[in-house]
């Protein structure tokens, strides 16, 4: 598909707007796509960490069958609910689902079910492998929280990898996520954000950097935001969506 003229957000990310839920899933797909493919090349193997949430699904969907070889691909989970790996709210089930049955070669790392939240996140970061994340996929809640990491929670000073999330204000509440740090070492990271219920959150991510807006604290030289006119509405208002 035609990627659309990038803007500048005001803290340097790029911005790819789009008209509408079902464009920013097939450019969602396509950046993921495009970057698997750069690592596949340059290194045989690609390593690539995906969020839960209803917004990417579509785009999971258009990935599945769009990446050759997906027995190449790791698929890290940005985070994951402390539940069982079979249980609907299961971020891993979700994904492997929507990428479908053209992706069932590739390895998923999920979250062991075993321990205490905080045994678990230990336990991820060591599952996470030594190398660095190539791209990570992350959503915007109606909060402002990307991945587990929620507005002036105490994880977002996490200096590990992975940390664990006691008490998550939308449910379930026991989580593990990667952290900041880990998010900023990724190749790159698209967030992706659509619907008019996101505009308030993705108004203050623009435009407000600091901890009641964590994917503000992302690192602008490696985001590319991908946003509906519905989400960009608010930001768009305040001028905070480039031009
Ligand atoms: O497991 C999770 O809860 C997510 O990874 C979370 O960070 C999600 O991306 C946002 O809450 C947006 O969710 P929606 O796409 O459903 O709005």
């Amino acid at each position: 598909m035609t990627t659309p003229a990038p803007r500048t957000t005001p803290s340097g990310a790029r911005l790819l707007a789009v008209p509408d839920a079902e464009t920013a899933a097939s450019l969602t797909a396509t950046l993921l796509h495009d970057a698997i493919a750069a690592s596949l090349a340059e290194r045989g193997v690609a390593r690539v960490a995906l969020s839960g949430g209803r917004t990417p699904l579509a785009a999971y969907a258009q990935l599945g069958p769009a990446v050759r070889d997906w027995s190449a691909v790791t698929v890290l989970l940005a985070d994951e609910r402390c539940v069982p790996q079979d249980h609907p709210d299961s971020n891993a089930r979700e994904i492997r689902a929507a990428l479908g049955p053209a992706a069932r070669d590739l390895r998923l790392v999920p979250l062991v079910e075993n321990g205490s939240p905080g045994d678990r996140a230990r336990a991820y970061a060591h599952d996470l492998g030594p190398e660095p994340i190539d791209v990570v996929l992350l959503g915007l809640g109606e909060d402002g929280h990307t991945a587990s990491l929620f507005p002036a929670h105490g994880a977002l000073e996490a200096e590990g990898r992975t940390v664990a999330v006691l008490d998550a204000p939308k449910p379930p509440p026991e989580r593990v996520s990667l952290t900041l740090p880990e998010l900023r070492a990724a190749g790159s990271v698209v967030l992706l954000v659509t619907g008019e219920g996101k505009a308030d959150a993705l108004a203050r991510t623009l435009g407000d950097p600091g901890q009641t807006a964590p994917a503000s604290l992302l690192r602008p030289e490696t985001l590319t935001v991908v946003a509906d006119a519905d989400a960009l509405r608010r930001a768009d208002e305040l001028g905070l969506a480039g031009g």
